[in-house]
């Protein structure tokens, strides 16, 4: 049978709507390859001047907590989407991936500075809990309504200057950060008078410690086996991997790196705030006060073990997911329509990453699998077209050195019939 990834993009989803991914309307949007709507465009961002396509492809059957998914990952990079349906295959065949999705809401800052009798102010704050907790409600009722709102305050000095007051918001199912923005706002102008001066700033921190999702992977070493390398073997590179990266700090970054390129993907997918993901993601590789891989990978007799913990404060509602037409579809086909799956499904893939990358990495080495898929764009960017393109692939990867001005080379060389 054709493999999913040798079809045409047209077969691809015609398979899916077949086999009930995608219903008629999601096939119809995804087929018909729509951009955001104009308007819609016009008013999500300022200056508008056109829109800027990223392809969107697919995780097959990734099995994460006995259930099975077909998750979308929207990425620039070539081999990011093979890697990732590699480990969800091999995976698959060892029970799949495990995971535990936190979600305890947004941490709010109302931070005031300069002021002399920080004790007694920061008492005074304490004191007035319940006034700070009557206008958090008022300042944004409907999460109140929803079953959610300010859940805790936490009062701390901060390098004997500053007096910050920390508020923690339950979101419900939206990311928060304008709500957790508002609630703080409202909040710092209740305490101004208190305080004898307004706040310094009044703003969401992104560091999301309370938000970690675990993903656990248990894979059978045997399953590893490659043509030259017995599974225990590659276990124990994989292994020997992980305890370099946590090291080593130039490879750690590399090794977050990895795990990114899946969670970036899923996280844009899903319409919501990357940088937002990326930024608790190294905070929290960098909470002990230096930066360490966010997944380790350990023997256990005959198991390869890894899990991943990242904190993602992802949102299913708000922001532009409701308004950008793919992020809802998205969410949609992929039965995502809960944060606490979207959780699950962004750490199974980030963690199906790094397995992938550290597998390549300590056997066939990154290039072949990689510069293979990466050989497409190659061609495109020489200039190649329709059959071109994967004839340019071919010919690049049996060639000793692959580049830009080879592949110009090989391709003039065709069209004027010499090869
Ligand atoms: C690329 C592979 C998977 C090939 O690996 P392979 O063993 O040659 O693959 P295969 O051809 O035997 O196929 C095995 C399975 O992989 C999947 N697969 C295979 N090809 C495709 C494709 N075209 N489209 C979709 N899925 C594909 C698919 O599930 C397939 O099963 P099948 O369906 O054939 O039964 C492997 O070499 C790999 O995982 N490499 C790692 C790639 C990677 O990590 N890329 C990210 C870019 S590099 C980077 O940014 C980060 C890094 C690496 O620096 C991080 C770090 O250092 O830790
Ligand atoms: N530092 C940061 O990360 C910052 C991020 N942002 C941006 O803020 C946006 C996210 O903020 P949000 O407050 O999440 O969005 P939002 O302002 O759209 O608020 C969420 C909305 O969803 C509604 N809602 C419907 N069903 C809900 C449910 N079940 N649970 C909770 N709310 C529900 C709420 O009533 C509310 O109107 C993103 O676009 C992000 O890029 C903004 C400022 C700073």
């Amino acid at each position: 049978m054709t493999k999913f990834y040798e079809l045409s993009r047209e077969a691809r989803l015609k398979q899916l709507l077949n086999a009930e991914v995608l219903d008629e309307m999601q096939y119809k949007i995804l087929l018909a390859n729509q951009q955001i709507p104009a308007e819609i465009a016009n008013n999500m961002v300022e200056n508008q001047l056109t829109q800027y396509a990223i392809p969107e492809g697919l995780v097959r059957n990734m099995l994460i907590n006995n259930q099975v998914y077909q998750i979308p990952l929207v990425t620039e990079e070539p081999s990011v989407i093979a890697a990732a349906n590699y480990a969800a295959k091999l995976s698959t065949n060892n029970g799949g991936f495990h995971v535990e999705a936190h979600r305890d809401g947004l941490l709010g800052q109302v931070v005031f500075a300069d002021i002399n009798d920080l004790e007694q102010k920061a008492q005074m704050i304490k004191d007035h809990a319940v006034e700070i907790k009557d206008a958090a409600d008022a300042a944004y009722p409907s999460i109140v309504n929803r079953g959610g709102g300010l859940k805790k305050q936490t009062v701390t000095i901060v390098a004997e200057r500053f007096l910050k007051l920390t508020l923690l918001v339950d979101t419900k199912a939206a990311m928060g950060a304008n709500m957790v923005n508002e609630i703080s706002e409202k909040v710092g102008q209740l305490l101004t008078p208190m305080i004898g001066q307004p706040p310094l700033m009044a703003i969401l921190s992104n560091h999301a410690p309370q938000d970690v999702t675990t993903a656990t992977v248990r894979l059978a070493v045997d399953t590893l086996t490659t043509p030259t390398l017995a599974g225990l073997e590659v276990a124990k590179r994989i292994v020997q991997a992980s305890a370099f990266a946590h090291a080593d700090f130039e490879r750690a970054v590399t090794h977050n790196k990895g795990i990114m390129n899946g969670i970036t993907a899923v996280v844009t997918a899903y319409g919501n705030d990357t940088r937002a993901i990326a930024s608790a993601a190294h905070a929290f590789a960098a909470r002990s006060g230096s930066y360490h891989p966010l997944s380790s990978w350990i023997l256990e007799g005959q198991f390869l073990v890894g899990q991943l913990q990242v904190p993602l404060p992802i949102g299913a509602v708000g922001g532009s997911i409701g308004i950008v037409p793919m992020a809802r579809t998205n969410q949609e086909f992929a039965r995502a329509k809960d944060p606490v799956i979207m959780q699950q499904q962004i750490a199974a893939v980030g963690l199906a990453s790094n397995l992938a990358a550290l597998r390549a990495l300590v056997t066939d080495g990154i290039q072949k699998g990689h510069m293979n898929l990466q050989f497409k764009a190659l061609a495109m960017q020489a200039g190649a077209k329709g059959t071109e393109i994967p004839w340019l692939q071919h010919k690049l990867k049996v060639e000793k050195h692959a580049n830009l001005e080879i592949a110009q080379r090989l391709l003039a060389e065709k069209r004027k019939g010499n090869l």
